[in-house]
C-alpha cells in the first residue's frame, strides 16, 4: 500500500489548542477529504461557498489555506490505499477538518472508513443540529416545530463493535467461548451454529463524556432540556447503562435534581439561571414523538446506532437530508472532523445535480467551532435567502411550488450571491 506525499500549503499555519482553548491563526490550514460517489460535485460547490463567505466577512484579512488529503475510492485507485496513515495524521496533526461522504459496501469488503476514522480520532461527540429552514418542503404539517440538537455517542456500540462472520473460524470460535463461560446465555441462542455475532460495548466513560458534552451544549446554547434516548428496556445493561450514567452525571456533575421522584431531573442553567429539563425516551416511542409532538425535544443525546436512525428521521422530517450537517467531534483534544449526515447518493455521482448544502452547512459549523462567527452567520442567512428564492436543486425543487430546478454548482452560485 502506497502513502500519499502531502504538501502543506507554504502561506499557511496551524490550529493548535492550548488549555482547551482552540488557537486559529488567520491562515489555517485545513485538511479535505472530497469524497466518494456525489462528493466530488458537492465538494467543488462547497469550498467555493466557504471561501466566498471568510473572504466577505473579514474582507481578506483572514483566508483558509485547504490541504487535499485522501481516503475512499480516490485514495484507493491512486495509491491502492483506503485510508493512508498520511490522511489520519493530518487531520490529527491541523485539528480541525473536513469531508465528503465515503462508501462502505454492504455485508463484505472494507468496514467504515468514516466510522474508522471517528475511532482513530476518537471523536466522540457525532453533534447533528436538526432545524428548518423557512420554505422548505417538509413531509410533516409544521416543521417549524423541529429545532433539536442531536449528541450522537460516536465511537462505541454495535454500530463500532466487534462482528464474527458467520461460519468462520472465529464466529465457532466465539460461540465455544460463550459455550464454555457463559452456558445459561449460549442457550438462548436460537440457531448457534448458523449465527453470526455481535459484541455491542457502552460504557460508563464513554456514556459520561458524550452527555456532558450534551448538558454542555445546552447550557451554553440556552436550550430547555436534554432527552436521553435508549432502548434500556430490552438492552439493560448497554442501552440501560447509558440512561443510568447519565441521569447519574447530570446530577453528579451538573447539580441536577430529581423531578417528582426521578428518574427526570432539572438543573439551573447557570449563564441563564433557567432549567434545563434532563429527561429519557425509549428509542422506539421517541421516533413517534419526534414526529406527533416534536416541540418537547431539544437536544437529543443518544447511543450511536440509534442516533444513525435518528439523524436521518429528523433530517427528512424537516424536508432536508440534502442539507443535513454534522461534525464529529472530541472536545478535550479539539479534533473535529465535519461532514454531512447523507452517504455518496451514488446514483447521482458526477451530474452536478444533487444538495451541496449539507457540506456547505457542515462548514458552517467548522467556522463557528473555530469561532468564526461572522462568516458562519454570513452563510444561513445566504441560505435562508436563497431558499426563498426558490431557485433548488432537486431534492427541493420535486416538492416545492413554483420552484426553479438549479444544478449542485449554480446552487453554490445562488448562495455566493446572497452572501
Ligand atoms: N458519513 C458518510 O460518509 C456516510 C456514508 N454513507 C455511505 O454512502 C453510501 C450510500 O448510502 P445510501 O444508503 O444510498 O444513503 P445516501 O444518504 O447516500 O442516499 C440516500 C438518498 O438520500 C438522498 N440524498 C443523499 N444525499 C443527498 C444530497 N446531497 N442532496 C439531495 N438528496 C440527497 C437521495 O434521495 P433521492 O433518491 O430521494 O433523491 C439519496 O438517494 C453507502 O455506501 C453508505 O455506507 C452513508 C451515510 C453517511
Ligand atoms: O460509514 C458509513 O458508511 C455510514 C455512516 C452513517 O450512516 C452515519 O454516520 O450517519
Ligand atoms: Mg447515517
Amino acid at each position: 500500500m502506497a502513502e500519499p506525499t502531502l504538501t502543506p500549503p507554504a502561506d499557511g499555519a496551524k490550529i493548535t489548542i492550548a488549555d482547551g482553548v482552540l488557537n486559529v491563526p488567520a491562515n489555517p490550514i485545513i485538511p479535505f477529504i472530497e469524497g466518494d460517489g456525489t462528493g466530488p460535485d458537492i465538494w467543488a460547490a462547497s469550498v467555493r461557498v466557504l471561501d466566498a463567505a471568510v473572504a466577505k466577512a473579514y474582507g481578506g484579512a483572514r483566508k483558509i489555506h485547504w490541504l487535499e488529503v485522501y481516503a475512499g475510492e480516490k485514495s484507493f485507485n491512486e495509491f491502492g490505499n483506503w485510508l493512508p496513515d498520511a490522511t489520519v495524521a493530518a487531520c490529527r496533526d491541523y485539528l480541525v477538518s473536513i469531508k465528503g461522504p465515503l462508501t462502505t459496501p454492504v455485508g463484505g469488503g472494507i468496514r467504515s472508513l468514516n466510522v474508522a476514522l471517528r475511532q482513530m480520532l476518537d471523536l466522540y461527540a457525532c453533534v447533528r443540529p436538526v432545524r428548518w429552514f423557512k420554505g422548505v418542503p417538509s413531509p410533516v404539517r409544521d416543521p417549524s416545530k423541529v429545532d433539536m440538537t442531536i449528541y450522537r455517542e460516536n465511537t462505541e456500540d454495535i454500530y463500532a463493535g466487534i462482528e464474527f462472520q458467520e461460519g468462520t473460524d472465529d464466529a465457532r470460535k466465539f460461540a465455544a467461548l460463550l459455550k464454555e463461560n457463559f452456558p445459561d446465555r449460549y442457550k438462548k441462542i436460537r440457531f448457534p451454529d448458523t449465527a453470526g455475532f455481535g459484541i455491542k460495548p457502552v460504557s460508563k466513560e464513554g456514556t459520561e463524556r458524550l452527555v456532558r458534552a450534551a448538558i454542555q451544549y445546552a447550557i451554553d446554547n440556552d436550550r430547555k432540556s436534554v432527552t436521553l434516548v435508549h432502548k434500556g428496556n430490552i438492552m439493560k445493561f448497554t442501552e440501560g447503562g447509558f440512561r443510568d450514567w447519565g441521569y447519574a452525571l447530570a446530577q453528579r456533575e451538573f447539580g441536577a435534581v430529581e423531578l417528582d421522584g426521578g428518574p427526570w431531573c432539572t438543573l439551573k442553567n447557570p449563564k441563564t439561571g433557567k432549567d434545563i429539563v434532563i429527561k429519557d425516551a425509549i428509542a422506539d416511542a421517541f421516533l413517534q414523538q419526534i414526529l406527533l409532538r416534536p416541540a418537547e425535544y431539544d437536544v437529543v443525546a443518544t447511543l450511536n446506532l440509534n442516533g444513525d436512525y435518528l439523524s436521518d428521521a429528523l433530517a427528512a422530517q424537516v424536508g432536508g437530508i440534502g442539507i443535513a450537517p454534522g461534525g464529529n467531534i472530541n472536545y478535550v483534544t479539539g479534533h473535529a472532523v465535519f461532514e454531512a449526515t447523507h452517504g455518496t447518493a451514488p446514483k447521482y455521482a458526477g451530474l452536478d445535480k444533487v444538495n451541496p448544502g449539507s457540506v456547505i452547512l457542515s462548514g458552517e459549523m467548522m467556522l463557528r467551532y473555530m469561532g468564526w462567527t461572522e462568516a458562519a452567520d454570513a452563510i444561513i442567512a445566504a441560505m435562508d435567502q436563497a431558499i426563498a428564492s426558490k431557485k433548488v436543486t432537486y431534492d427541493f425543487a420535486r416538492l416545492m411550488d413554483g420552484a426553479t430546478e438549479v444544478k449542485c454548482s449554480e446552487f453554490a452560485d445562488e448562495l455566493i450571491k446572497h452572501l
